[in-house]
């Protein structure tokens, strides 16, 4: 895996994850495998998430684990030097973004405008997080701008859910979409279930 666009095609749903035990990181990361999922976003929201990344990283090899929220240069090194696989931005100032190139890891910036979208095709990167995507217009917006942006690729992101993922999913730009809805309870066995049912979509 070494673009963003491969980052699309890892699963259907990108889980985005808080964790705020670092021990609770590998169950999590087992119990989504175990349902199908091999990629996990391990937000930087918490004082646990780096070491949470790293035990990841080493305990659960099967799993490609990324860092999410990345709203810092700093953070995209600390999460590289912390064994993650890729990053996620939820939006895309220049700084971030050149720290992000700079790790040489594959990334998804976040954006939320047409405008933001050309700016970093400009910079090559044609794999975004669109985010956050129900608020900012959600599935028509993604319809709109598929006519003049047609080589954009979009992992929407935020507000989704299980009822209207299908209608994500269907576009011919979208990759994947992300979600936390799979790791809202750190019930090992739901969020297996929830895991297989997200495979499935
Ligand atoms: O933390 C980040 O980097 C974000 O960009 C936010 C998350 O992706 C969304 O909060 C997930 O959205 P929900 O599935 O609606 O919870």
């Amino acid at each position: 895996m070494t673009t963003g666009q491969d980052l699309l095609e890892l699963s259907p749903v990108m889980p985005v994850v808080v964790i705020d035990d670092a021990e609770d990181a590998v169950p999590v990361a087992r119990a989504l495998l175990a349902g199908g999922i091999g990629v996990i976003e391990l937000t930087l929201r918490t004082a646990a998430a780096l070491s949470a990344i790293e035990r990841v990283a080493s305990e659960v090899p099967d799993i490609v684990v990324g860092a999410g929220t990345v709203t810092a240069a700093d953070h995209a090194k600390q999460a590289a030097d912390a064994g993650a696989k890729f990053l996620v931005t939820p939006g895309c100032t220049d700084a971030v973004v050149d720290a992000c190139f700079e790790t040489g890891l594959p990334f998804l910036p976040g954006a939320s405008t047409v405008s933001e979208a050309m700016r970093l095709a400009e910079r090559g990167l044609t794999a975004l997080k669109f985010f956050p995507a129900e608020a900012s217009g959600g599935v028509a917006f993604l319809k709109s701008i598929a006519g003049p942006l047609p080589s954009l690729k979009f992992c929407p992101t935020g507000g989704i859910t299980v009822p209207s993922a299908p209608s994500y999913l269907a576009l011919a730009n979208v990759g994947c979409i992300g979600g936390s809805w799979l790791t809202s309870s750190l019930d090992f066995a739901t969020i297996e279930k929830l895991a297989a049912e997200a495979a499935k979509l």
